[in-house]
């Protein structure tokens, strides 16, 4: 049986198993079945937020409360239904998320974390001090859901709306991280310098992720709201914000079904907990929190996957990778491709570039000019300030002083985003893939830019067609580059020298005009660098330009029509490969030390 066939029976069994729920279990049960509903909804938000994008955050509770206050204050106060209340629960929750985000988001390091502890302790206390929310004692008295006549008061009727809800979330959310927005929120823990190279904005997709987690918190809120029809500031305290994210971690940070995994056993463990403890001891409720914080460092000491990984690791069920492969692709129409410069036309002017890092100049005053269709080198021995040199143009760094101008125009101040989606895409020097997601998935953000379906358009999975064109791009580079069939592999899994191939892929997809290459060859074996020889090649005919840094000196020479010398940070020498060995200057600074 497939890994695929298994997963749908998987699925297929839990569908079932929840359904009869309501009719073999008491009210009890059901409430809590209902509890462990609710809180997967915020836990699945928090998967994708905090557990695959890396936000940390702990003040989600404060989004169920805000969206459960405000239906609620809807429809005490105005006698609005609940079903009005729902579009101005998510509303309020989705903007505030946007400030809160806005202002907080571009934190960076532990200071992010330590803002969401911020706000999850203020937006309680404002519950409890504003009057017209009933201060500590909340609102009572909230209008239950109701189905025409049909009132949903007891929590067997409940059931199946917080359930078919939780379906319809994590189905949003699976499809949303199978999409081209998916990809990127996939590679958020990669850092900005590795999205704005492929013409992403970190900031713009943490914020997305952070405001839809929110939604998701949202509907929980609203829920809890009317069926509990009691809401008070207590159940959106910063420690319930804890415990949601303890859920996560105890399901497995990255995985869809860890956040149902999650909220089913620290749900259940704390229920048995608050029945046997009493029974044991007057201290229960000490106690539970120390067996809860115990249970947390021990799963982080040997269970950081959650309770699932740990439990296929034991049945030693190997995990799908996360993009199913189609055996058999209709064809596509492919991507649209920018239109190249013709060849010899200006393409790249650098003047008088310099950078310091504080007392050290990298790059001294450096210029250079680079014409459509050429292939150029750029060499120089270790520290001699090439990949220093590349970051510059590809605005990766800012320039201390001097001027570079791409295709006609200055990129001096303009961003790394802008710089690639202009046309100049590159690889890294230290190879930045997510080594979890598959080649193809790797390859497929290269492609980024290439397409336009948002969050929303992804989660409701009406961005089919765009996505079968980027694969279907994704394919083709990954063919380029000889790895046909490996598609599905996790990059992470390949030998360096591939993945540096796998990054030439990525860049390809980005249908380049300008190809930079920090050391492609590097770690290559010799049918591999005159396989990636033939390739560039090609590529030259086929009218990209190309500069590259290499150290494998037989390598570059053979391959490019003219180098650039350079030599702790100033440029030594600039003409054809030839000149270059019989250059003195040079064969002293670099040749020298390689013969
Ligand atoms: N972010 C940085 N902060 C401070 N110094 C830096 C930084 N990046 C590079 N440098 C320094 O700038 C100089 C040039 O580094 P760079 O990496 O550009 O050289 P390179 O020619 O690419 O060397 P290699 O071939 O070894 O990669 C080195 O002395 C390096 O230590």
């Amino acid at each position: 049986m497939s890994s695929l066939t298994s997963q749908r029976l998987g699925i297929l069994a839990v569908v079932a198993g929840l359904a009869i729920v309501p009719w073999v279990f008491g009210s009890f049960t059901v409430s809590l079945f209902n509890d462990i509903g609710m809180a997967a909804l915020v836990v699945l938000g928090l998967v994708l937020l905090s557990g695959v994008a890396g936000v940390i955050s702990f003040g989600h509770a404060a989004f169920v409360g805000i969206a459960a206050y405000a239906s609620a204050w809807l429809s005490t106060e105005y006698a609005i239904s609940p079903w009005f209340g729902l579009p101005f629960a998510l509303g309020v929750t989705a903007l505030s998320a946007l400030v809160i985000g806005a202002l907080t988001l571009r934190l960076g390091g532990h200071y992010l974390p330590l803002s969401t502890i911020a706000w999850g302790l203020v937006v309680p206390l404002l519950f409890g001090n504003m009057a017209m929310l009933g201060r500590h004692s909340g609102i009572s008295d909230i209008a239950p859901l109701s189905l025409g006549d049909w009132q949903l008061m007891t929590a067997e009727s409940a059931f199946y709306i917080i359930w078919i809800l939780v379906g319809l979330v994590a189905t949003f959310c699976y499809h949303l991280l199978n999409s081209r927005m998916g990809r990127a929120v996939r590679a958020v823990r990669g850092g900005n310098v590795l999205l704005a190279s492929f013409g992403a904005n970190i900031f713009h997709v943490r914020l997305m992720l952070f405001v839809l987690s929110a939604v998701f918190a949202a509907l929980a809120g609203w829920l809890y709201a009317h069926t509990n029809r009691f809401v008070s500031p207590a159940p959106f305290s910063l420690h319930v914000s804890i415990d949601y994210m303890f859920m996560m971690v105890v399901g497995g940070m990255t995985q869809l079904t860890g956040a149902l995994a999650g909220a089913t056993i620290v749900i259940a463990v704390k229920n048995v907990l608050q029945d046997l403890l009493p029974l044991v001891s007057r201290h229960a409720a000490q106690i539970q929190a120390v067996a809860f914080s115990t249970l947390f460092i021990l799963l982080l000491h040997h269970a950081r996957g959650g309770i699932l990984s740990l439990a296929s690791k034991m049945a030693r069920v190997k995990t799908p990778a996360p993009t199913q492969m189609h055996d058999a692709e209709p064809p596509v129409e492919p991507l649209p491709r920018r239109s190249l410069p013709d060849k010899g036309q200006p393409l790249l002017s650098v003047e008088a570039a310099t950078k310091r890092f504080k007392g050290l100049v990298a790059v001294n005053e450096v210029s250079f000019h680079v014409k459509s269709g050429e292939m150029v080198g750029l060499i120089g021995p270790n520290g001699a300030g090439k990949s220093t040199m590349f970051n510059l143009m590809t605005g990766t760094l800012q320039l201390s002083s001097g001027r570079t101008e791409f295709m006609g125009e200055n990129i001096t101040r303009r961003s790394q985003r802008d710089i690639a989606l202009m046309g100049m895409a590159r690889t890294f020097q230290h190879v930045k893939l997510r080594p979890q997601m598959s080649v193809l998935d790797n390859v497929a953000l290269g492609a980024h830019a290439r397409g336009q379906c948002g969050m929303l358009r992804a989660g409701f999975n009406l961005d089919t067609e765009e996505e079968r064109r980027i694969h279907a791009e994704a394919r083709r580079q990954i063919a380029r580059i000889g790895l046909e069939g490996q598609e599905m592999e996790a990059a992470g899994n390949m030998p360096l020298g591939t993945q540096r191939l796998i990054e030439i892929a990525r860049a390809l997809a980005a249908d380049p005009v300008l190809l930079i290459l920090d050391e492609p060859a590097a770690g290559l074996r010799k049918a591999e660098k005159q396989a990636l020889a033939d390739l560039l090649s090609r590529l030259r005919k086929e009218g990209v330009t190309i500069m590259i840094v290499e150290h494998d000196m037989d390598f570059v020479m053979k391959l490019v029509d003219r180098l650039i010398v350079m030599n702790f940070g100033t440029k030594l020498f600039e003409g054809d490969p030839q000149a270059a060995r019989a250059d003195l200057g040079v064969r002293e600074a670099y040749l020298g030390h390689a013969a």
